[in-house]
């Protein structure tokens, strides 16, 4: 049983890992990757996902384990409810009684198959079980596949706040099979668009540029498109995660549009915007409030919301949030430094900045504008 090409690397020293992206990879590829990725577990693993994606894939990944000899393994299944609003306190609770029930050890191995909330909720639960045990990621969203999968931020919500109970904690691998986008609804697959813009917008002007020219292509589904919008979109990811793990700097940037993202999420308590369309909507007001400020051209700006429009995304967020109401949402951003919220702005193609410095004038006038 050989372990599939390795795609690319996040180089973190002693728990650098690999990220497998490919077709046909989610039978016994995935037991050759663990093998390969963990020779010393032990024999216990659990499969966190969801009913939805279960009914897809579950099958195959537990079957293609086990014909591979993973069999010796117990392989527990915990599914969680579908939907953001359970990636909460309250679930990983009843997650974490499942593993006391079934006596699961410091050695077992967690694999989270599912979208970003299946992959934040493992990976904490990862991140947190007996103050830590290794887990395996296998993304089956566009947006996992692109972004939550990498870079080991875990998590939970807070009615108060996006993401606001969590740790850092890496996975041992990443096994992206693209044929599980085949049967990802098409809105989920939008919304996914938005990060991989992100990238664009941030990091790298060519791929902007490629984006703007093949979006057609990646909303069809076209198998090479995606191939390559995922490998750029973790190549990126993967080469800032290895630059600054913790976010103490350049990772923020990733953060594009998450300030007013995360406060649309939150006004709108989970529940009605995807994650994806609130960073759309988010990286909108971002490229407005950069060129209101003189850091970015009209131009720009107009490019920006054209290829968000273009992918289907909202390029405005809901207009029944009071200023009041933007302000408190985003002080509980969790990139606040003493007291003064940062936001991450484009400074120009492929380009972005960490910026401390935006008045509240500012912001008001750019919430006006909308
Ligand atoms: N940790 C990180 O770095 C990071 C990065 C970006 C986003 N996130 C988090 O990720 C979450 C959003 O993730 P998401 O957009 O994947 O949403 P999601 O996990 O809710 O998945 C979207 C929907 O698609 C379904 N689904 C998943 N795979 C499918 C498939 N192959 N076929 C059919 N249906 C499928 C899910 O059941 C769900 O209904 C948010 O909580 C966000 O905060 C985390
Ligand atoms: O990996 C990162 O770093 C990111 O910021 C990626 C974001 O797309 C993601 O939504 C992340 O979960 C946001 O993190 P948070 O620290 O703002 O909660
Ligand atoms: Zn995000």
């Amino acid at each position: 049983m050989n372990a599939p090409t390795q795609s690319l690397n996040v180089s973190l020293g002693a728990r650098s890992y690999p990220i497998y992206v490919g077709a046909k990879l989610l039978g016994s590829s995935v037991a050759a990757v663990l093998q390969q990725a963990l020779p010393n577990a032990g024999e216990q693993i659990v499969i966190i996902s969801n009913a939805t994606v279960a009914e897809h894939y579950l099958k195959t990944l537990t079957d293609g384990l086990q014909a591979e000899g993973v069999a010796r393994a117990n392989i527990f299944h915990a599914l969680m409810p579908d939907g953001e609003s359970y990636k909460s306190l309250a679930i990983y609770g009843e997650i974490m009684d499942l593993l006391v029930k079934h006596r699961l050890n410091r050695d077992c191995t967690i694999i989270a198959l599912g979208g970003g909330v299946v992959g934040d909720m493992a990976g904490f639960v990862a991140a947190t079980w007996q103050r830590g045990v290794p887990f395996i990621q296998i993304p089956t969203t566009l947006l996992a596949q692109v972004d939550s999968s990498v870079g080991g931020k875990t998590a939970v919500n807070h009615p108060g706040g996006k993401n606001l109970i969590g740790a850092f904690h890496q996975p041992s691998a990443v096994v992206i099979d693209i044929d599980t986008l085949r049967s990802l609804p098409e809105r989920e697959l939008k919304a996914g668009l938005a990060e991989v813009i992100k990238y664009g917008v941030m990091a790298d002007s060519h791929f902007f540029a490629w984006l703007e020219l093949n979006m057609a292509k990646l909303l069809e589904r076209q198998p090479d498109a995606l191939e390559h919008a995922i490998t750029r979109s973790c190549e990126i990811k993967a080469d800032i995660v290895a630059a600054d793990e913790h976010e103490n700097g350049i990772r923020a940037l990733l953060n594009l549009g998450h300030t007013f993202g995360h406060a649309i999420e939150a006004a709108t308590q989970y529940k009605t915007w995807l994650h994806g369309e609130a960073v759309a909507a988010g990286m909108v007001m971002a490229a407005r409030l950069a060129l209101q400020l003189g850091y970015i051209e009209k131009n720009h700006a107009n490019r920006i919301e054209t290829l968000i429009k273009n992918a289907g995304l909202p390029i405005r967020p809901p207009k029944n949030i009071s200023k009041q109401r933007w302000l408190e949402l985003m002080a509980r951003d969790k990139k606040v430094k003493q007291g003064k919220l940062r936001f991450i702005l484009p400074t120009g193609p492929g380009r972005a900045n960490i910026f401390s410095n935006i008045s509240n004038e500012a912001l008001t006038r750019l919430i006006d504008t909308l």
